[in-house]
């Protein structure tokens, strides 16, 4: 079995011998020694993604289907998959050797595989142990709060034009973690905080991607990718421009630091990685260079992620947490032993998320600098006063969520 994704609600490991593409894999036939497990009807499965239902709904599905509590249900996704509840048993799995439990082999057509590559995010066995290897040096270089703290100055300087007005902080967000990210970790300015009346380019390329690859009925059924509908026909020409973009900075920075006269010159994860990989006596190529940052990441992790929907996931299990619908982030204010083991929105094991001091600090800087500029406050009548509506895609995503940043005397 393989991990798809921890997410300490529910982790997804794929059965060996049954991703899609093999004939005898049937929605209704699933492989025979997992007949002790309860299955997730498919028919109520498909009608919550053909109904557009998000992560929530398919999550209270997993639960329902679950009646005996054994921590246990099988669910056919890209083939026979077990979706494990039971926290303990999770992080148990999540601790062994990535040789005994890969990640998810994901079919090469989906856009899924094609957005994130053969990147380390991903991949297996010593293709894997290699990357990160090289890019775990890298990321401890990245931990100097600099990058941080200039943009979230940039990011202060932006809302200043926004006193006491409305504005969705998550999108501003969004544009802050590209920010931080475009300059950790190619030193490139994605011009993301200029005004809030603009778009970024990126961000508009990449929300476009995503929206392709976070379409759960293309995910479900691998082959609609193949087929000559105008989404996948743009889809190919979006991937292509964003390769461009991506391989034009890659190309930029290694001129760059061939002609740096000091080290301090180089302290971005690109530098870091093409560094690091020269010990190694590894040659990177473009393509493999832009599997690796993952800048890709920004609408499951960085500053979005870590201030709302990482909270959403991690606390929605109602066997686990009190209100687990509810965001309440104080409870995390005195943590008690429970909530510490039971809070793992970096994942544990060899496996674990290799930004975590990087997003830790990040998140320090931001809130610390934001919070002595500017008191926030809720909008009245707000559609998030008592809970935050969340967005109907494959990963729990909060839609909106407008804040008044109100200027501290
Ligand atoms: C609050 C923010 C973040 C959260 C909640 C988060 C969470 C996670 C989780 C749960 C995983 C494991 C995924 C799986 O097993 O399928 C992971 C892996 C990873 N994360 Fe993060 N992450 C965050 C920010 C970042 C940032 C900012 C970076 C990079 C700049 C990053 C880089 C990575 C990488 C490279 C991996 C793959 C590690 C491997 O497979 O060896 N993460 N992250």
């Amino acid at each position: 079995m393989s991990d798809l994704m921890s997410n300490p609600m529910s982790i997804a490991f794929q059965c060996p011998n049954s991703i899609g593409a093999n004939p005898e894999d049937k929605i209704n036939k699933s492989p025979k020694e997992l007949d002790f497990i309860p299955t997730v009807s498919s028919f109520k499965y498909i009608s919550i993604l053909l109904s557009n239902g998000g992560q929530h709904e398919i999550q209270k599905l997993i639960r329902e289907s679950d009646p005996n509590k054994i921590g246990l249900v099988k669910i056919f996704t890209l083939g026979w998959t077990i979706h494990i509840t039971d926290i303990e048993y999770a992080k148990s799995l999540l601790s062994e050797s990535e040789h005994t439990i890969p990640k998810f082999e994901l079919p090469p057509k989906i856009p899924f595989s094609i957005v994130f590559g053969n990147g380390i995010l991903i991949s297996n066995g010593d293709h894997w142990v290699r990357q990160r290897k090289i890019a775990s040096p890298a990321f401890n270089r990245v931990l100097c709060p600099d990058i941080a703290t200039e943009c979230t100055n940039e990011f202060i300087m932006l809302l200043n034009k926004w006193i006491d007005t409305p504005v969705d902080v998550l999108s501003l967000t969004k544009r802050l973690t590209i920010q931080i990210l475009g300059k950790l970790a190619f030193a490139y300015d994605m011009k993301a905080l200029d005004s809030l009346e603009e778009r970024p380019y990126f961000l508009n390329l990449f929300d476009k991607i995503f929206k392709h690859a976070n379409s759960p009925l293309f995910i479900i059924f691998p082959f609609m990718n193949s087929l000559p509908f105008e989404r996948n026909i743009e889809f190919s020409s979006l991937v292509k421009e964003f390769d461009d973009f991506i391989f034009k900075i890659i190309e930029q920075r290694r001129l760059k630091m061939s002609k740096a006269k000091n080290e301090n010159e180089n302290t971005d994860l690109l530098a870091g990685i093409l560094e690091s990989a020269n010990h190694e006596e590894y040659n990177y190529t473009n393509k493999e260079l832009r599997d690796k940052p993952k800048i890709s990441n920004i609408n499951n992790y960085g500053i979005t992620s870590s201030l709302s929907t990482s909270k959403l996931i991690s606390t929605s299990n109602p066997n686990i947490w009190n209100d687990a619908d509810k965001f309440i982030p104080e409870r995390f204010i005195n943590p008690t032993k429970e909530t510490k083991n039971n809070w793992i929105p970096f994942s544990i094991g060899p496996r674990n998320c290799l930004g975590r001091n990087f997003s830790m600090m990040e998140q320090k800087v931001v809130i610390a600098l934001t919070l002595l500029n500017f008191e926030i406050l809720l909008p009245p009548n707000a559609q998030h006063l008592d809970e935050i509506p969340l967005k109907k895609t494959f990963v729990l995503q909060p839609k909106k969520i407008d804040l008044i940043f109100s200027k501290l005397k």
